[in-house]
């Protein structure tokens, strides 16, 4: 992997920042500000066998592909990680991740705990993970009903599925409570910002600071 530059100028490895929450906890509301506002951050748009929802565009929010192509896809050794759940397969293509970390770009990922754990065994040193929990169950079922995109019986069964999806909470690096959107970007934001300057993933610091020091003996 080639490394890019820093908002300082240092040369670092990118990372790969994954959000996982039980479903309607706020990771697409996250991911959309982090996008919006955070440079150097790429967008892993995920392959789906799920039906679209209205106003999701196909290449954008997700590709959409029958299970034919996402067998092939599978079989291909095309997708990074892949996961069944609520009943559809979800996975993460592998060229767009792979140029975009070559570009020395950080790739944001929304996908689930079993897409997480398989992006921890390829490469654990460059994957930040961070769990977003509702702040209650009630909180929970209100934002799957707002969102209006599903049917009463997809919100049930994702309902059901919650503590499931929660109980992976402890594998994740960060936890963070979505009471606000605003005050759930920040910590999020900050997560990203720090990690960006662990002192492991900056290959630069080295030259930087013989170079500092050089200056320093002259
Ligand atoms: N802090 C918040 N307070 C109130 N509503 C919120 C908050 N965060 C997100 N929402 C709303 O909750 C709904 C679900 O959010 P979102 O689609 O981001 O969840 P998700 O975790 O991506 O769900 P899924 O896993 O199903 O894709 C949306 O209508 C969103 O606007
Ligand atoms: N393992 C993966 N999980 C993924 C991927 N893309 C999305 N997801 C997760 O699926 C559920 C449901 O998403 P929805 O858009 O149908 O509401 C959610 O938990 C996502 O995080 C993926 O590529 N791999």
């Amino acid at each position: 992997m080639t490394t890019g530059h820093g908002t300082d100028g240092v040369e670092r490895r990118g990372l790969m920042f994954v959000l996982s929450s039980p479903s309607g906890a706020g990771k697409t509301t996250l991911s959309r500000l982090l996008i919006e506002r955070m440079p150097g951050l790429r967008m892993s748009v995920s392959a789906t066998t799920r039906a679209m929802r209205p106003g999701e565009v196909d290449g954008k929010d997700y590709l959409f592909v029958d299970k034919a192509r996402f067998e092939q896809m599978i079989t291909g050794d095309q997708l990074l990680e892949w996961a069944t759940v609520f009943d559809n397969r979800y996975g993460t293509p592998r060229a767009p991740v792979e140029a975009a970390l070559s570009a020395g770009q950080d790739v944001l990922f929304d996908i689930d705990w079993q897409g997480t754990q398989q992006l921890r065994e390829k490469a654990r040193a460059d994957v930040v993970s961070v769990f977003i929990l509702p702040p209650s169950a009630s909180d929970l079922e209100k934002r799957l009903h707002s969102r209006a995109q599903d049917s009463d019986e997809v919100i049930r069964n994702r309902m059901s599925r919650a503590s499931h999806e929660m109980s992976h909470w402890a594998e994740y690096d960060y936890i963070v409570i979505n009471h606000d959107v605003d005050e759930a970007f920040a910590e999020v934001q900050s997560i990203l910002k720090a990690e960006r300057l662990k002192r492991e993933r900056r290959t630069g610091l080295v030259g930087f600071v013989r170079s500092l020091q050089s200056q320093l003996q002259a």
